[in-house]
């Protein structure tokens, strides 16, 4: 379990960890989101010890870090995939990583199995692909076979199948008992893997529940009707508080109103319906409403305000999001 407590870390004038206080549970997977430059890797290096925090304590199993005392064997971590002795073998690099926390040898055979890399783990490291890096990163990490698991951003440069296969990978791990920790930058890949979900934006915390409730407090449910009186049935719904959009020549877009309410009101006013159906958000569409203005850079959109203005202005919005959410959640 990790427990981080008003975790703060400044950089000179960079605020990049914002007084967080999260729990991360074994037995599930938990996602980490937040945009580019949110503080996920910041958090990440202080949880692993390798930074230190401004303010606050984050814990692993109830100690910091540097108290763990078999590192390898009770947290294993993926944050950089080109962080390895590129001249080495993949094998000799598992091998020196055994040897050095005391861990047997026979281990690095499984793990390379595990990962799929057995085939080329006497090949130099410098002349894997991103991909193979990245499995290379999650063969180390399972080494000491811990409890608790780590991963930044583990499906870059992954191809589709290498993506399912770490999909597969974090939900055993979690399946048997095990902490896991992953960051993502995209809620699409998290939608499919974790259960839970922290989310970050401008290093502070945005979120912190199950995915569903994620996606049930941050989408608004719009029904789709398709009538062949859409004007009428447009004036009806407005006049009930219900915001309205066409939807092309015969159908509407309605939030605020239910699907039992809009039914009613066009059986009343004997308006005949074609098509009546509710469109949920996905958790992507979710994910951007809410971070949409904690992302650090934002490219340029003609004829809109400048990217600084926007994520000014917005920040506010989403402090205010946010404690909706935290306090809606529990
Ligand atoms: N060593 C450092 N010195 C100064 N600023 C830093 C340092 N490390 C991170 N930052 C800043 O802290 C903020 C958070 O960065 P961090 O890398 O933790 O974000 P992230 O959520 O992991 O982003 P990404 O998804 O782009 O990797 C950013 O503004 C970054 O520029």
């Amino acid at each position: 379990m990790i427990e981080a407590n008003g975790l703060t870390k400044r950089y000179g004038e960079r605020l990049a960890v914002d007084r967080l206080t999260f729990t991360v549970k074994p037995g599930q997977v938990t996602g980490f989101l937040g945009p580019n430059g949110a503080g996920k890797s910041t958090t990440m290096r202080l949880i692993l010890g390798l930074d230190a925090p401004t303010s606050g304590t984050v814990t692993i199993d109830g100690r910091p870090f540097s108290k763990v005392a078999y590192p390898m064997r009770e947290v294993g971590a993926l944050l950089d995939a080109k962080a390895i002795h590129g001249g080495r073998s993949a094998y000799n690099h598992l091998v020196c990583l055994a040897q050095t926390n005391n861990l047997p040898k026979s281990r690095v055979g499984e793990v390379l199995d595990l990962v799929g890399l057995s085939e080329v783990a006497r090949k130099r490291a410098k002349g894997f692909s991103l991909g193979m890096s990245q499995r290379l990163g999650i063969a180390a990490a399972l080494l000491g076979d811990p409890k608790l698991l780590m991963f930044d951003e583990p499906v870059n440069g992954l191809d589709p199948e290498g993506i399912l296969w770490i999909r597969n990978l974090m939900k055993a791990l979690a399946a048997e008992g095990r902490t896991v920790f992953v960051s993502s930058h995209l809620m699409s890949e998290m939608e499919n893997t974790a259960d839970h979900l922290i989310v970050i934006g401008r290093g502070r915390l945005v979120a912190d529940c199950t995915v569903t409730e994620f996606i049930d407090q941050n989408s608004e449910l719009t029904i789709r009707v398709r009538t062949p009186e859409r004007d009428r049935l447009a004036g009806l719904a407005t006049g009930k508080g219900g915001v309205v959009a066409h939807d092309g020549e015969d159908a509407l877009r309605i939030t605020r109103l239910g699907m039992t309410e809009i039914g009613d009101l066009a059986f009343d006013n004997q308006i005949r319906v074609h098509e009546l159906s509710p469109i949920q958000a996905s958790l992507e569409q979710a994910f951007m409403e809410l971070t949409k203005d904690s992302v650090e850079y934002h490219a340029a959109v003609p004829g809109r305000p400048a990217a600084g203005a926007i994520a000014d202005a917005a920040a506010v919005a989403t402090e205010v999001v946010s404690g909706a959410i935290q306090h809606g959640g529990r």
